[in-house]
């Protein structure tokens, strides 16, 4: 059979409404719409093309990625396209560019912690892109402890300015991207200093590069940090090093939204939350989560393809092979991704109202949900990037020796996505911020003090920390509410099981540096049921379209008893089900596997664009 006829076969199989299932993905039809425009316009466009990139040298690359970022605002501005379809021709380029610090995080910065007269400064200049900014915080000495950063903010009451200074090696900021090459401005992170008290770490704007010439202003040292992992992949941004000797700023170059520093010199913290200055974590945070579920439909994508395509052993008669998808083990590799990734898909977009929320309710002083969404954010893009960045691993193998090579795509888009499990926030850093949150949720639980929102279900603990799963048959395990309480018992038992634990130590510092590791744990737990409860949430709405819904009940089947049999020691040695009924979930999550359908409709496209991208590589 020819690769079109598998293609027909499987397209055959397709037992749902492809169409209504698109529009599921994007989250409406007029995102589906945004998104098929935006992926013509950059598909039909020679600039955009990226087939060649892994070939290209650092330089060749950077220039490439340079003329992309010009021609693709160009085109922003050409065809007056709106934040929504700018940001989906930023997916569709796919290359990561200066340009994502300056409008993802740099004004995003000055927009979260800078009061108005600030914003009224440096926004329509960003905006215009007549200054670029980048987001310095990190350092060469520390990077996931934000209050250890060395850089200091000194002001000096005589010229009303702030004395920028890197007093040590380890103090050099290092990591920013759109530092090394690009960024005229950056958003640092220093230490304030007034009257020779320290203030804390707080941001402060600061003119890195000459608007005339573009070169480093007196007392900045700037350069480029080096190859990074991988050919083509993350090479393509100037992520940057960068010291200070001693450099003045205005005073009112330091973002005054949450403290303010006055003419005489006075620090003033405002009645906000001095967490806000975390603020532009929590927003690409978020952001971080719902691009998880791109990444991984992209891998799952080509190892779906591959699968259908390929055949290997089981020939009769001189008859076709088997298609490596009908393996039993290649589905229970492969579907579980497959399911992640509209599961991913379901929580960014909840997570994406919940920041909306939140952004509302700060504006009306409402501080009350911010600890949540702290939580929310981080332990989402830990466990969403963690999995998918392993997820694009296991799709490689699952092509075989194919996988391996560049034209598949896959070699990049996994060293291009791999550094997500430590940018924003290394993801073991994150999941113990989620267990902190959960550790204070559980010490509340006698105050009176409901819990609600994500944490609402420890507000039934004393149910959850004693019942007991009523699975008899494998179909029992498809009941949503079966899943949802064997899932919130097991984070609720692993939760008061590590407070009851802390209560062992001296003090609770010296029991969380101690049970790290069993937090960690409790803190995926709680994660995966949220990502779950959302999941049942997107059942529970109207979905159109022939046999969408049922589609994606079996991917919702699929992913929770996947993440069950992958954890089956947490479910059992918290007594939440037997061993028995985990055996039972395994062979419900087998016969799932025979109901996963997928439509396939450019596979022929792709082997033949595999053929094209194949004879370039080859030809050096
Ligand atoms: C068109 C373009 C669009 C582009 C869109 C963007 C796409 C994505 C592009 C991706 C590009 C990536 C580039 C990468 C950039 C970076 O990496 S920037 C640097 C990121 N750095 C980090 O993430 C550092 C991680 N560390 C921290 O966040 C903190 O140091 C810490 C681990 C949270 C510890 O904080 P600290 O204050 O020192 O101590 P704690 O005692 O733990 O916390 C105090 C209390 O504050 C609460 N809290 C902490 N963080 C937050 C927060 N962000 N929001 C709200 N609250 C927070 C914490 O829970 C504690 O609370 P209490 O217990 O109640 O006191
Ligand atoms: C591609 C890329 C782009 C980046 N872009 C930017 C940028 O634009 N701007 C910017 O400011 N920064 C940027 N960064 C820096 C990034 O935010 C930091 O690297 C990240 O926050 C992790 O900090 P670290 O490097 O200090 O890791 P470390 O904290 O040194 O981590 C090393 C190890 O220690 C462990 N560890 C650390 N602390 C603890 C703890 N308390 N408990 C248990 N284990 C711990 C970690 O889990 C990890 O295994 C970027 C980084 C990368 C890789």
């Amino acid at each position: 059979m020819e690769a079109l006829d598998y293609h027909a076969e499987e397209r055959r199989k397709a037992e749902f409404d492809v169409e209504e299932m698109k529009i599921v993905w994007a989250g409406s039809r007029q995102a589906y719409e945004i998104s098929d425009r935006v992926a013509r316009l950059v598909a039909s466009d020679p600039v955009f093309r990226k087939d060649n990139r892994t070939m290209l040298s650092r330089k060749d690359l950077f220039k490439d990625t340079l003329r992309k970022a010009a021609h693709a605002w160009k085109r922003i501005i050409e065809l007056r396209l709106s934040e929504e379809e700018a940001s989906k021709l930023r997916f569709f380029v796919d290359q990561p560019v200066f340009t994502d610090l300056h409008w993802g995080m740099f004004i995003p910065a000055i927009k979260g912690q800078g009061n108005e007269e600030q914003q009224q400064k440096w926004l329509p200049m960003a905006y215009k892109m007549q200054i670029i900014g980048c987001y310095a915080q990190t350092e060469l000495g520390h990077g996931s402890n934000v209050q250890g950063l060395e850089t200091t903010a000194t002001f000096d009451p005589e010229t009303d300015e702030f004395v920028i200074h890197s007093p040590t090696l380890t103090s050099s900021k290092w990591w920013p991207g759109g530092l090394g090459k690009v960024s005229t401005h950056a958003l640092i992170y220093a230490r304030l200093i007034t009257d020779g008290q320290d203030h804390g770490v707080h941001g402060f704007i600061v003119q890195l590069r000459s608007l005339d010439d573009h070169l480093p202003l007196p007392g900045i040292t700037v350069g480029d940090i080096g190859m990074k992992f991988g050919s083509g992949a993350y090479n393509s941004m100037d992520n940057g090093v960068l010291r200070f000797d001693h450099v003045r700023i205005l005073r009112d170059q330091m973002l005054m939204g949450v403290s303010q520093v006055t003419r005489e010199g006075k620090f003033m913290q405002s009645d906000v939350p001095r967490q806000l200055v975390y603020g532009t974590m929590v927003y690409v945070r978020q952001k971080i989560v719902a691009d998880a579920s791109c990444a991984l439909s992209r891998a799952v994508c080509i190892a779906t393809r591959y699968s259908v395509v390929r055949r290997q052993f089981g020939s009769h008669n001189g008859g076709p092979e088997t298609q490596v998808i009908d393996y039993k083990t290649q589905q229970s590799r492969l579907f579980p991704l497959l399911a992640s990734a509209y599961a991913f898909r379901f929580v960014g977009e909840w997570l994406k109202w919940l920041y909306t929320d939140v952004t509302q309710r700060l504006q009306a002083s409402d501080f009350s949900t911010l600890p949540e969404v702290h939580a929310c954010t981080a332990g989402l893009k830990s466990v969403t990037t963690s999995a998918t960045a392993d997820a694009i691993e296991e799709c490689r193998k699952l092509c075989g020796g194919h996988g391996y090579l560049s034209s598949s795509g896959l070699p990049e888009l996994f060293a291009v996505y791999v550094p997500a499990c430590t940018y924003e926030g290394d993801n073991v850093v994150l999941l113990l911020q989620v267990a902190r949150f959960l550790m204070k949720t559980v010490s509340q639980l006698g105050s009176g003090k409901k819990p609600v929102g994500t944490i609402a279900y420890m507000g039934r603990s004393e149910h959850l920390l004693q019942c007991r799963c009523e699975v008899e048959r494998a179909e029992d395990w498809l009941k949503p509410n079966v899943i949802l309480e064997a899932f919130e018992a097991r984070a609720a038992r692993m939760s008061v099981t590590c407070a009851k634990n802390l209560n062992n130590f001296a003090n609770q510092e010296e029991g969380f540096a101690q049970l790290a590791t069993d937090l960690a744990e409790a803190a995926v737990a709680h994660v995966q049921l949220i990502i779950v409860s959302k999941f049942i949430e997107k059942l529970q709405q109207d979905i159109p379209g022939k046999g969408v819904k049922r589609q994606l009940e079996i991917l919702f089947n699929v992913y929770a008893l996947s993440l069950l049999h992958k954890h089956l020691g947490d479910f059992v040695a918290s007594g939440c089900i037997t061993p028995k009924q985990g055996a039972l979930a395994n062979e419900q999550l087998r016969l799932l596997y025979s109901q996963v359908h997928f439509d396939n409709p450019s596979l022929l496209l792709y082997m033949v664009l595999l053929l094209e991208r194949l004879l370039q590589s080859t030809s050096f």
